[in-house]
């Protein structure tokens, strides 16, 4: 029997892996090691009882009573703190799920890796911010990182598990998110509501805003050109409102490769969970008679300047990465809060990368979780500052 590992149950990424694992057998067919929560007690503990968890885990400390009280008879230990979730990950499981949102998720997905596991990444935020540290600590531990963001998990099955011979150009596909058409003097005024509608996918508020300001796609190539070790300049964006094609692989000889699905994150996490097999996965079938048509369109880089703040990290490396995804999470909170507006998320960023790239040691990078978190709280902080900094 395998054993599983989900580090953020609780999410619209868990929830999906959930439904997979439950739908396969659940517990008589999968032992399931560690399933961790952020704040959702009630559905962590609910999962934990039907996949029959060795452990749950609660980021939260102050709610470790509650999950004490709600795991009660079931014979699943309860635990909580961001430390208790890196020691879970410590635990031997086959296949562990990285799917906590934020940077929250770098410590135990590099545990995971630290110790030869294989770790389906679904938090991109961690190849952003530490992609040198945990690709490099695979290669030493003999680790296996499967993608699950959508686009890297297509790359990575046209390129039939990751052989980059021949390859000229991956192309990501974007939706637009939910300003896609919108005049650009309106983006300004857009609120915390409207930007969390995605056209297309159901994720979690973060990832839905993200979209809406392109910050995801700028993640995503950032990602893939850490994942695949592909110069960014062979790493393109196309806007595809449908979100029917995931991704695009193009050989030197001029054939392209595409992956076709529909907008459901189940296809990529069941495609990582029984990697390198192919399972019968009970999902919706492409109806490409009935979709009718696909459009296709190049991103303008005016209406999402977070395209061009990816290509400056690319470029600049050592701890730009971190710098990015830590000031990005910062603007991010800070919009939510109705501190900043829409339009100012690029802005803080790209100030707090400004202000980085004159810090000794911004050139080298990161090599160890302590130096990444150096760099994410310093950009934090130069984030949250940029509006007076901007005054
Ligand atoms: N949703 C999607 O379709 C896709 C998501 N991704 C990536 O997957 C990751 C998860 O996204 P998504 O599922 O949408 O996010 P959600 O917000 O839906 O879920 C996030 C999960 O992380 C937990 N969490 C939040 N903060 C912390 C913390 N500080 N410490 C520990 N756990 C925490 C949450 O717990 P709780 O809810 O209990 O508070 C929840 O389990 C992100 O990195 C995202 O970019 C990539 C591609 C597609
Ligand atoms: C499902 C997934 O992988 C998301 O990252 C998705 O790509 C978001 O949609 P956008 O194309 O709007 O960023
Ligand atoms: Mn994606």
């Amino acid at each position: 029997m395998r054993s599983i590992s989900i580090f953020g149950a609780t999410g619209s990424i868990g929830e999906s892996a959930f439904d997979l694992l439950m739908g396969s057998g659940g517990p008589e067919a999968w032992r399931t090691v560690a399933l961790t929560g952020g704040r959702n007690v009630a559905r962590l503990a609910e999962m934990a009882r039907a996949l029959r968890a060795e452990i749950a885990v609660i980021a939260d400390e102050a709610l470790l009573p509650d999950l004490r009280a709600a795991l009660a008879g079931t014979g699943t230990e309860a635990a909580a703190g961001t430390q208790a979730i890196a020691e879970a990950a410590d635990r031997a499981a086959d296949w562990s799920l990285s799917a906590i949102v934020g940077a929250a998720g770098l410590a135990p997905g590099l545990r995971v890796v630290e110790r030869g596991g294989t770790l389906a990444l679904a938090n991109k935020e961690s190849l952003v911010a530490a992609g040198r540290l945990l690709m490099g600590t695979a290669q030493r531990t003999g680790a296996t990182i499967l993608p699950v963001d959508s686009e890297h998990s297509a790359v990575f099955q046209c390129l039939e598990g990751g052989k980059l011979e021949g390859v000229e150009l991956v192309t990501l596909t974007a939706s637009g998110g939910a300003f896609r058409d919108w005049p650009l003097e309106r983006l300004p005024h857009a609120t915390v509501a409207e930007a969390s509608s995605h056209p297309n996918w159901a994720m979690g508020q973060r990832i839905t805003i993200d979209s809406a300001s392109m910050f995801n796609k700028a993640l995503e190539v950032i990602e893939a050109h850490e994942f695949f070790g592909l110069p960014g300049e062979r790493i393109e964006v196309l806007v595809h409102p449908e979100s029917i094609v995931h991704a695009l692989v193009s050989y030197i000889d001029g054939g392209t490769l595409a992956h076709l699905g529909p907008p459901d994150m189940r296809h990529a996490i069941g495609h990582a969970l029984h990697w390198p097999r192919r399972e019968k996965l009970p999902l919706a079938r492409l109806n490409l008679a009935a979709q009718g048509s696909l459009t296709f369109r190049a991103p303008c880089e005016t209406r999402w300047p977070a395209l061009a703040l990816a290509r400056q990290v690319i470029a600049q490396g050592g701890a730009a990465g971190a710098v990015l995804n830590a000031a990005k999470e910062q603007a991010l909170d800070d919009f939510i809060a109705g501190r900043i507006r829409f339009t100012d998320m690029a802005g803080a960023v790209a100030h707090a990368l400004d202000l980085a790239a004159g810090r000794p040691g911004f050139g080298a990078s990161p090599d160890s979780l302590e130096a990444v978190l150096d760099w994410d709280a310093q950009a934090r902080r130069d984030a949250a500052a940029w509006q007076t900094a901007a005054a």
